[in-house]
């Protein structure tokens, strides 16, 4: 697999603080990467780093083989797309919703998002207000915005945070499909080990802003990893 992501001594100061920092991660073209670590460990930042919408204090993020200083063109930031922890959708239908970002580049929608609804068991929702829909339903509109896209990247903050059972298998099997069909890379910050198991073939640890390790999934989350803070995460022993 060749490299999509490649950090090199990358480094996110806010003031004095530095929240995250990386020497190394390379990230291969059609990657399922799991992103775990305690509140508070760099998570959502370094998702940030990886759709461009924040720029490394130092360091570099090298995407595709490229880097850029003064912010990546819109076109290479249309190829990563962000479901944030918090989604916020728009004051419209489900289907307003999802199909809202391929208006916005001028593509044909209506196919793309009924095929979009039905993967996500949202098609009899279609011309439901997305304010009146429950949490779970919420995120999977949230989600199907980003899967319509079909994006290059999908990066994903807690995706099924609070989520009942059926929501998180909806969610979870909708994100596999479109990761096996279209290859997609995926980056899937989660506080769920067992989640990061299901689908993440590798699993990156942070704690308090560093990359402590990264390994194969079942390598680390059966408390095999190398490095002892990452055993004493996953066994819950440590006290954060
Ligand atoms: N814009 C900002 N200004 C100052 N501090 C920030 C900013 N954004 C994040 N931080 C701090 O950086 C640290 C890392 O935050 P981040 O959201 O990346 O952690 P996280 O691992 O995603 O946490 P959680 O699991 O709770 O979402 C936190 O201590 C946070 O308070």
């Amino acid at each position: 697999m060749s490299t999509l992501y490649a950090l090199e001594h990358v480094t996110v100061r806010y003031g004095a603080r530095t929240v995250l920092s990386i020497d190394h991660l390379e990230i291969p073209a059609g990657e399922f990467l799991a992103v775990v670590g305690p509140s508070g460990a760099g998570k959502s930042t370094l998702l940030r780093l990886l759709c461009f919408l924040e720029r490394p204090t130092t360091g570099t993020v090298r995407y595709d083989g490229r880097t850029w200083p003064d912010g990546a063109p819109l076109d290479v930031r249309r190829e990563v797309t962000l479901v944030f922890q918090r989604p916020l959708l728009l004051d419209g239908t489900v289907e307003q919703n999802v199909a809202y970002g391929l208006r916005l580049r001028g593509e044909p929608a209506d196919e793309r998002v009924a095929a979009t609804l039905e993967l996500l068991g949202l098609s009899h929702l279609a011309r439901a207000r997305a304010r009146t829909l429950s949490g779970g339903e919420l995120q999977r509109v949230a989600l199907g915005r980003a899967l319509v896209l079909r994006p290059r990247v999908l990066l994903l903050d807690e995706p099924t945070a609070n989520l009942d059972p059926h929501n998180v298998a909806l969610i979870e099997e909708a994100i596999v499909a479109l990761h096996r069909e279209y290859g997609t890379t995926v980056v899937i910050v989660t506080h769920n080990l067992h989640q990061a198991r299901r689908l993440a073939p590798r699993t990156a640890v942070l704690l308090d802003g560093h990359l402590v390790e990264d390994g194969p999934t079942d390598v680390l989350l059966e408390g095999r990893g190398t490095d002892p803070r990452t055993r004493a995460f996953v066994s819950g022993e440590m006290v954060y």
